[in-house]
């Protein structure tokens, strides 16, 4: 077995088979190398590292959960008024997501659609709607995800409306109890069903996970599988620019972690990721749950979506979030919500799953300097011309 020299900053080297797991790979590339005691010249792989603070790792190389996927459609629309979120996974298979996740040399295991029980008579005098649906939804999804989690891949639960993260957190909560969760969204989605202007229970999720407000939640039939899981302090927003008053509310007097699109602005999206990553688990080793409404983006880049909201963020700072959570090798769930098919024309479908799309794959690895994939062989010619040995 050939061991790989690795190029440690500053001037250190030492020959590993695999990189110590506290550095941060940051590039890696193939070297030519005449050895003099050598009778053929060698080609080596050098990894530049530099030591990381968060246990950064590139999941290609270094984590064997992230290098393996399993996605789950999530086709639920009861959380909200507009059909056409049950859509949201078909039209992102359509779009290629699953080859092209492929390609960036995964082992994708697609699942294919959860089949939600349907009620027909859902209870109508409760403040939020469709609980009865959303609720069994919920345990359904919750079930999956921790299976899939349990099988040691990552989980993809592909939506579907924001509701279907009540059951994917609560899922990842059973695999992983320790997790913490980026929340990437125009809208803070924590009303409660007597905050909530709407009823709509995409509104809502985070209400029914966080521990602290469980004492200002009515009775909520259905629910019962589901247990609050989450502590405010393990959960930071990004992106937000639509927030309800008894949304704020919450957040403040909780102290949720936030960082509206008016910090975007201030303080530039890196800063953002890299507060909100702190802020959730300073100590940088707890897994990690993504949940990405893809409203968070400008509706230019997300028009098929049900609630739009101007100002959003660039796609370029959606794929650095996505980028550097894949980069912590510890993302172990991510949602792709919202994706609604039947708003908007062709084009505005296009444009929304070609965003989606790229969102996850910068989730799964890939990287906008360019990426290969573990197994990749490097083509050499044949007869390689040796040095004369001197
Ligand atoms: N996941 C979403 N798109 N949520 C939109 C929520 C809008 C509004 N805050 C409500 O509670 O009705």
């Amino acid at each position: 077995m050939t061991s790989l020299s690795l190029k440690v900053r500053p001037m250190k080297t030492l020959d590993l088979d695999t990189p110590p797991r506290r550095f941060h790979v940051v590039d890696r590339v193939f070297i030519w190398e005449s050895h003099h005691k050598l009778p053929k010249t060698r080609l080596t792989e050098h990894y530049k590292l530099t030591i990381s603070k968060n246990f950064v790792k590139m999941p290609f190389f270094l984590n064997d959960r992230s290098s393996k996927v399993g996605v789950i459609g999530v086709p639920i629309h009861m959380g909200q008024p507009r059909p056409g979120t049950e859509h949201g996974p078909e039209a992102m298979r359509e779009g290629g997501l699953i080859s092209k996740l492929e390609g960036l040399g995964l082992d994708v295991e697609d699942q294919g659609d959860l089949f939600l029980e349907k009620h027909d008579e859902d209870i109508h005098d409760h403040p939020a709607k469709n609980v009865k649906n959303v609720g069994s939804a919920s345990s359904q999804i919750a079930d999956s995800v921790y299976n899939t989690i349990k099988s040691g891949r990552t989980c993809l639960a592909l939506g579907g409306d924001h509701s279907m993260a009540i059951g994917s957190i609560y899922g990842h909560s059973l695999a992983e109890p320790d997790h913490v969760v980026i929340w990437v969204d125009a809208h803070a989605d924590i009303n409660t069903p007597l905050t909530s202007s709407s009823g709509n229970m995409h509104g809502m999720p985070l209400s029914f996970l966080v521990k602290e407000v469980q004492p200002y939640l009515p009775d909520i039939p259905h629910f019962d599988n589901i247990k609050p899981c989450l502590s405010a302090k393990n959960i930071a927003y990004i992106g937000l620019r639509d927030v309800d008053p008894g949304e704020r509310y919450i957040i403040e007097k909780l102290g949720i972690h936030s960082f509206s699109m008016t910090e975007v602005d201030k303080f530039g999206i890196k800063d953002c990721v890299e507060k909100a990553l702190h802020a959730v688990d300073p100590e940088g080793n707890k897994p990690i749950h993504l949940s990405f409404d893809i409203d968070a983006l400008d509706p230019s880049l997300a028009p098929s979506t049900g609630t739009p909201v101007p100002g959003g963020l660039s796609i370029r700072e959606g794929n650095y979030i996505a980028e550097e959570l894949a980069a912590t090798g510890r993302l172990t769930c991510v949602d792709l919500a919202e994706v609604n098919p039947k708003l908007g024309n062709d084009r505005d479908n296009e444009t929304t799953v070609r965003s989606a799309i790229t969102i996850i794959q910068h989730c799964f690895g890939n990287r906008r300097q360019g990426v290969y994939p573990k197994d990749y062989k490097f083509p050499i010619p044949e007869k390689v011309v040796l040095p004369m040995p001197s």
